[in-house]
């Protein structure tokens, strides 16, 4: 399992300039990625997805780089990407957008009508699957979402985002799908929640300005608080201290 991102760089356009020579390598299971606004997050986890391309250097997964177009089918196929923003086919059902999303990667339509089936059944839709999918939260849009990375058996997700406006509840049965899902493949998530930090991540880069200013197990970045509390408290404290922002 390793996310490797060499020497990279990545401008939007003359102004503004990301990334000038990051190097990250990411290996672990379930790792959580946290920076403050405009820290390039986002971009981070567009580059890891193929969507946008970088300026220079290289990124890799298992050894494999989307750098020609039939490198990048199989790249997208292995690495699914669940944006802040899910746009569901209008007029579709849930499984039939998860079917879809399947059908995209390549899976026969009858694969994919079997898979999204199972894919459901993982995320605890089945109740919702006949449901148009603009009609659904934004919880069940991502565990939508997750629901077409599984049907093409996806072995890195990566989520922007993806407990932004979600309610306790909802937050709850999202992390006991990430549980579920890192015991299988490998999750990188990007978010502003501390709260289940050291239940649910075992590994914490945090980004800033375009660098890593951090990188290391949950345990090793609460103990840069330097102090007793509860696991969010530590990791409010940990991160304060190293981007001087709360997050
Ligand atoms: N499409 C775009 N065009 C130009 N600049 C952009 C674009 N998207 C992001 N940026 C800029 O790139 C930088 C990194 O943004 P990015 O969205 O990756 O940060 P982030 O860490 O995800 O922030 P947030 O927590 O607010 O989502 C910011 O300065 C942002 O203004």
């Amino acid at each position: 399992m390793a996310l490797v991102f060499r020497a990279l760089a990545f401008r939007y356009n003359r102004k503004t300039e990301v990334f000038a020579g990051l190097d990250l390598q990411i290996d672990s299971p379930a790792t959580v990625l946290l920076g403050p606004n405009g820290a390039g997050k986002s971009t981070l986890m567009a580059l890891a997805a193929s969507q946008l391309a970088p300026t220079q250097g290289s990124l890799s997964w298992l050894g494999l780089s989307p750098d020609s177009r039939k490198n990048q089918a199989r790249y997208r196929k292995a690495v699914a990407w669940i944006p802040q923003q899910i746009r569901p086919v209008p007029g579709l059902t849930v499984r039939e957008q998860v079917a879809y999303a399947g059908w995209l990667k390549g899976l026969s339509r009858t694969a994919a009508w079997e898979a999204s089936g199972q894919a459901l059944e993982r995320v605890d839709l089945v109740k919702l699957a006949d449901r148009k999918s603009h009609e659904v939260s934004g919880g069940q849009l991502r565990r939508m979402g997750i629901a077409g990375a599984l049907t093409h058996r996806s072995e890195l997700i990566l989520m922007d985002e993806p407990t932004a406006g979600l309610d306790p509840q909802q937050r709850i049965v999202f992390r006991s799908l990430v549980e579920e899902l890192s015991d299988s493949l490998q999750v990188v998530v990007s978010t502003h929640q501390t709260e289940d930090l050291a239940d649910l991540y075992r590994e914490v880069v945090v980004l800033s300005d375009g660098a890593v200013r951090f990188q290391g197990t949950t345990d090793a970045f609460h103990s840069l608080a330097g102090g007793t509390g509860s696991a969010q408290g530590l990791a409010d404290a940990a991160y304060a201290q190293l981007v001087g922002r709360e997050v």
